[in-house]
């Protein structure tokens, strides 16, 4: 059976095996360089991306993170995740970190500002909705997110996110400047796919709405089906020798 692999370093990967676990999926933690050859797709989770860069450097794991990406298999980097997965990042810390890469694009890494800028906002997800079903909007819980700012030819934009151009401006004056004229909006890039590679700079773990997951699933089994016979088991899987109940978490929306 073809395996999901969640990035167990640092951040929101409990979360995320969590969201697997209500499709009925059994996400494994990884680690440890040798685990990338068990699993067959990869999560990246959310956190803080310096530091899960330096204990993915301290466990040597950017080696294996990359051939993992270039073999092809289904990676998803949420938050961090997605700076991990960017080719490029601006508004890193001095001296930089180490990116995986793979994903054709520039991303900001703290875009919408410092965590007291965290916010939550309906995003419209067309092509996710047309694959998933259900609403025409995703609630994206967006914590210090990043932002993509720019995308190759090959990179196929999922959902974007309209902000005021002059969002800097908060003084009282500047919001009557703002409703006089209209102020055009913005739009800045949050979810991204790129064969098979997704990133999103929202949190879909932390909330109810599994489609992200499962579209993510779909893209891990379309991999098994490619590669072998194997597939992804999205229901049916009996997790009752799972007795690790921290996966039970509750859900943040
Ligand atoms: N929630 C998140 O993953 C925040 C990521 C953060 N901006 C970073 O640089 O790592």
């Amino acid at each position: 059976m073809a395996v999901v692999g969640v990035l167990a370093l640092q951040g929101s990967f409990n979360e995320h095996i969590a969201a697997l676990k209500r499709l009925g999926v059994k996400g494994v933690e990884v680690r440890k360089p040798e685990q990338l050859q068990t699993i067959s797709s990869l999560i990246i989770p959310g956190g803080e991306s310096t530091t899960m860069a330096k204990l993915a450097e301290f466990h040597n794991l950017f080696p294996a993170l990359r051939e993992f990406v270039q073999m092809g298999k289904p990676v998803w980097g949420t938050c961090a995740g997605l700076i991990f997965l960017a080719n490029k990042a601006v508004g890193q810390k001095e001296g930089g970190q180490e990116l995986v890469g793979g994903l054709d694009c520039t991303v900001h890494r703290n875009y919408f500002g410092s965590q007291i800028q965290s916010f939550e906002a309906e995003l419209l997800v067309p092509e996710l909705a047309s694959r998933e079903g259900g609403p025409e909007t995703f609630p994206g819980v967006f914590i210090r997110a990043p932002a993509v700012l720019e995308v190759g030819p090959e990179v196929e934009v999922l959902a974007d996110y309209p902000i005021p151009s002059n969002k800097v401006l908060y003084s009282s004056s500047a919001v009557e400047i703002q409703e006089e004229n209209a102020v055009p909006e913005k739009k800045v890039i949050v979810a991204i796919r790129q064969g098979n590679l997704l990133g999103t700079a929202f949190h879909p773990e932390l909330t109810a709405d599994t489609r992200w997951h499962s579209y993510f699933l779909k893209m891990a089994r379309g991999y098994g089906e490619w590669t072998s016979n194997t597939t992804v088991a999205v229901s049916g899987v009996d997790l009752s020798s799972d007795k690790q109940t921290r996966y039970d978490l509750p859900i943040f929306r």
